[in-house]
């Protein structure tokens, strides 16, 4: 599979983001694509990965972006802003450039429930965003899904 895909992935929580970036990566490998196709980008913060994904859209390099982080709840209504805005701008992104784009930024209450999301196997919502677009990709080529 000839298929570029970037990955743009953010430096805050990074444990918990590194193991969502091995499931994206597993889930490419389990699809066929290459990993010298594939593309890692960080960024600071969930509220600066639109931006980055606006940026490798609009390059036209890539066939698909997959967009990992983990936004966990603190005291304040910040949580509310910054997973709010990260939401919003990547499907703004998608949306405008007609590019798949898999949403794996975690939006949870506390860091067990973001352990539990990006462990092993397919519940790892990294390897669910990066097979979503996959599947969108197979979707524009006109072949079914199963
Ligand atoms: N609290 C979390 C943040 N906050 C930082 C923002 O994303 C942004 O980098 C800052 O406001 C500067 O613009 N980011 C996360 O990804 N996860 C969090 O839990
Ligand atoms: C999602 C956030 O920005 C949050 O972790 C920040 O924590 P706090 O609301 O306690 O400042």
């Amino acid at each position: 599979m000839n298929t570029r895909i970037a990955i743009v992935a953010t430096r805050w929580n990074c444990e918990i983001v590194d193991a969502l970036i091995d499931g994206a990566r597993q889930a490419l490998s389990d699809w066929g694509v290459r990993g010298s196709n594939t593309r890692l980008y960080r960024v600071p913060g969930a509220f600066e990965v639109p931006l980055a994904c606006e940026r490798i859209a609009h390059g036209k390099h890539f066939d698909a972006v997959v967009a990992l982080g983990a936004v966990i709840r603190g005291e304040t209504p910040h949580f509310d802003f910054v997973a709010g805005e990260c939401a919003r701008g990547l499907q703004d992104v998608m949306l405008r450039y007609g590019i798949p784009l898999g949403f794996g930024v975690l939006t949870v209450d506390t860091v067990e429930q973001a352990t539990a999301r990006s462990g092993e196997g397919k519940d790892n919502k990294g390897y669910e965003s990066a097979q979503a677009v996959l599947e969108m990709i197979r979707f524009e080529w006109g072949l079914e899904t199963s």
